[in-house]
């Protein structure tokens, strides 16, 4: 199983999600930004980590959702979900075709890779979510 971690950026109440380009596993579809954890650091460190070399944003962990497993047959991963607020930076797309923010409810109308489908659809994770959007991070 490997070991993926995804940031659920949430700004002025949107969060923030990323197109995959046409060489990645899933091709076109939407995604939160994130990767795979490595042997040397803990999930809230690749994720911190990946954002720098995806996005050139730096990010500050503010909790965790609760993380889903999927199998894509060619391969099975683990999504750990955390959520994150937006420190500084300037958008550049080193990996992703595209960038958009969208609010909670838009994520539905997304092509979303499986697996982040089944991370939204959890309902511990949606109801947090709309906390973060609306209380928190407005
Ligand atoms: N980053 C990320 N990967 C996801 C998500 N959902 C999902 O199924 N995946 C899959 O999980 C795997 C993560 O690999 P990745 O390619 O993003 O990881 P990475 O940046 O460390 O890859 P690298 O080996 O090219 O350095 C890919 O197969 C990706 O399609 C998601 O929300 N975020």
């Amino acid at each position: 199983m490997i070991q993926v971690t995804c940031a659920i950026i949430i700004h002025q109440g949107k969060i923030l999600v990323a197109q995959n380009n046409e060489s990645s596993d899933h091709p076109f579809q939407w995604e939160f930004p994130g990767g795979k954890v490595k042997s040397d650091e803990t999930e809230k460190e690749c994720i911190v980590r990946e954002i720098k070399e995806e996005l050139n944003l730096t990010v500050e962990v503010q909790g965790a959702l609760t993380p889903v497993e999927h199998d894509y047959q060619i391969k099975a991963i683990r999504l750990i979900p955390f959520v994150c607020s937006l420190v500084s930076g300037k958008i550049k797309l080193n990996d992703h075709n595209a960038v958009k923010w969208v609010t909670v409810g838009e994520l539905d109308e997304l092509d979303l890779a499986e697996a982040d489908k089944m991370l939204i659809q959890t309902t511990e994770n949606r109801d947090c979510l709309k906390k973060y959007a609306r209380e928190k991070m407005h």
